[in-house]
């Protein structure tokens, strides 16, 4: 499969913020967020081919309990995908896969839970909104807000499943003014998460 990249730093979004996490980080995207913060990862030439033994390596040489795959857009590669978080989870390590909630995802479930990231309307991108069905309550969903239309998109969306079993994490565009965001969430008793990407608020990788 091809790789950008492969770290350890904590986990900065989602359920497991703040832990312990080993990164890797698939190369090529199907879509071109307006906001990615990831534009190095897009393209899949940007990529080194890496096997899933190099990576079940370095995630053993780590000594990580937690891989976080990322990217890019990993569903992308999902031949190569399935069987290297079979394995990472068959080695007792916790794997989440990040997506942008246009592909499928059901393959990986027994083996990860999957973050499905609901593109708003500031981002130029849509997801496929049926995917919201095959969420588990182990599994989330994201909305990354940058602005009130994307924040009244998500209400909509959310208003439109009832029936959602994941928890709902939101983010703003990181930069811009959170503030809003967090006094219309607590003034409309919202039932989600609200984050900041921790990772750069400190400045890590
Ligand atoms: C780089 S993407 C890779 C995984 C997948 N392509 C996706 O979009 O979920 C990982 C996460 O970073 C988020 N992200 C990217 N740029 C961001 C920004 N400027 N502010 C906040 N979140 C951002 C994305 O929305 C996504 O939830
Ligand atoms: N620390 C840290 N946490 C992250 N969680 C998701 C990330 C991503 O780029 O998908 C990310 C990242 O790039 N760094
Ligand atoms: S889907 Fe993810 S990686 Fe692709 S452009 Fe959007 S944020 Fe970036
Ligand atoms: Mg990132």
């Amino acid at each position: 499969m091809r790789i950008t990249e492969t770290f350890v730093s904590l986990q900065g979004e989602g359920l497991r913020q703040g832990m312990p996490c080993m990164f890797v980080r698939f190369a090529g995207c199907n879509l071109h967020c307006a906001w990615c913060d990831t534009r190095y990862s897009l393209n899949n030439s940007q990529g080194v081919e890496t096997t899933a033994e190099e990576i079940m390596q370095a995630v053993i040489v780590s000594g990580m309990r937690y891989v976080c795959i990322t990217g890019g857009e990993p569903l992308l590669q999902k031949e190569e995908l399935v069987p290297l978080v079979a394995a990472i989870h068959e080695a007792g390590v916790f794997v989440d896969i990040e997506t942008n909630g246009t592909i499928p995802f059901g393959e990986v479930q027994e083996y990860a839970s999957v973050c499905m990231d609901v593109k708003c309307p500031s981002s130029g991108e849509m997801s496929d909104l049926s995917l919201l069905d095959s969420l588990r309550p182990e599994d989330s969903v994201k909305f990354v807000i940058g602005d009130e239309a994307d924040y009244l998109y998500m209400v909509e969306v959310l208003a439109a499943h009832p029936d959602l079993r994941a928890p709902v994490c939101i983010t703003p565009v990181f930069g811009t003014d959170a503030k809003w965001l967090i006094e219309t969430i607590i003034a409309e008793k919202l039932p989600v998460r609200f984050q900041l990407q921790l990772h750069k608020v400190v400045n890590i990788p």
